[in-house]
């Protein structure tokens, strides 16, 4: 062996022992870094019950950045036609969602009173300005341009959101994986601006209804759909009960995010993300 080769190989293994002891002497609080999340609780008020709201937030948020992770992931593996991995991650999709609903059990015990008390301390903050939630709803198709505009100021978020909202939803490669299969989809659908919400499509229907009505042949799109049913049903219960949480604790008040409130919020419930896969019920 050359010198030199010895030498890399002596100073590869030296720094393969500085990480073998780091990760020896590593803590469980370093792992998770903990003394940046546990220090993030900032109340601007010294009322008691804004430490829930801000816990409340924080843990939904953590939620929703593994939701993204996984979602991401699962779109990726349909593309590629990895249906059992993405099976998978949509089946823990559906976990953590009914996780994140128990939140509103808890924020539930805070009472008008008790929110009153910090509300003008949020300013005009609002869950409305959360682009990881936006993220999520870009991920299922439904691409609202406003929130774009809330993160023009904040380059690496902007670039983010901007791409979600030209990139394909899980529904669209659900899609193109319908037409794979050999079903005859409206060709312009498959090459659609992605940045418009999905409007639905007869062709799509048609097949989905043949996939329902020959589950033994096209199983795998069968559990796709039904895991896709999976996931809107959940996002519906949490719209429902945060809109029914904020009736409870603020009645019928404008939001601070500007908008008219629980009004806003049974609206945005109409929206049907996969809508075929709904409407079939009623034709099978
Ligand atoms: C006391 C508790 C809460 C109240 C009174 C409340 C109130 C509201 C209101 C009135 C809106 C409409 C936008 C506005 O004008 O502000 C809104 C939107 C939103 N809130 Fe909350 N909220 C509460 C808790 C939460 C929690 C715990 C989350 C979890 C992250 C959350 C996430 C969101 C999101 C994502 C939106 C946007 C919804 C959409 O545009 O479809 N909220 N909230
Ligand atoms: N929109 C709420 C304020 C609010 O809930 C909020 C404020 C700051 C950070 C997150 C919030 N949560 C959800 O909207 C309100 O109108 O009272």
């Amino acid at each position: 062996m050359s010198k030199s080769i010895a030498d890399l190989h002596k100073k590869l293994e030296a720094e393969k022992n500085i990480h073998t002891d780091f990760k020896d002497n590593m803590t469980y609080g370093e792992y998770l870094s903990l003394d940046s999340i546990l220090s993030s609780q900032n109340r601007l008020s010294g009322h008691h019950d804004e430490m829930l709201f801000i816990v409340i937030h924080q843990v939904s948020e953590l939620w929703m950045k593994l939701t993204l992770h996984e979602m991401t992931a699962a779109i990726k593996a349909i593309n590629e036609g990895q249906m059992q991995s993405a099976f998978k991650m949509l089946a823990r999709v559906t976990k953590i969602q009914s996780q994140i609903i128990q939140a509103w059990d808890v924020l539930s015990t805070m009472t008008p009173a008790e929110y009153l008390e910090f509300r003008d301390d949020l300013g005009k903050a609002s869950g409305f300005q959360s682009y990881q939630y936006r993220l999520i709803e870009f991920a299922l198709g439904y691409k609202t341009a406003h929130i774009l505009k809330i993160y023009e100021k904040d380059p690496a978020v902007h670039e983010m959101l901007e791409k979600a909202y030209h990139a394909p939803s899980i529904y669209d490669v659900a899609i193109q994986a319908l037409s794979r299969a050999g079903f005859a989809i409206n060709p312009d659908l498959l090459t659609r601006d992605y940045s418009q919400t999905y409007a639905g499509d007869p062709t799509v229907a048609a097949a989905w209804e043949e996939v329902y009505r020959n589950v033994d042949k096209y199983w795998e799109l069968y559990q796709l759909a039904e895991k896709l049913v999976d996931v809107e049903d959940w996002l519906q219960q949490w719209r429902f009960r945060h809109m029914k949480t904020v009736e409870r604790i603020i009645g019928f008040k404008v939001g601070t995010g500007g908008s008219s409130g629980v009004n806003y919020l049974k609206q945005v419930l109409d929206h049907r993300f996969f809508p075929e896969l709904w409407d079939l019920r009623t034709k099978l």
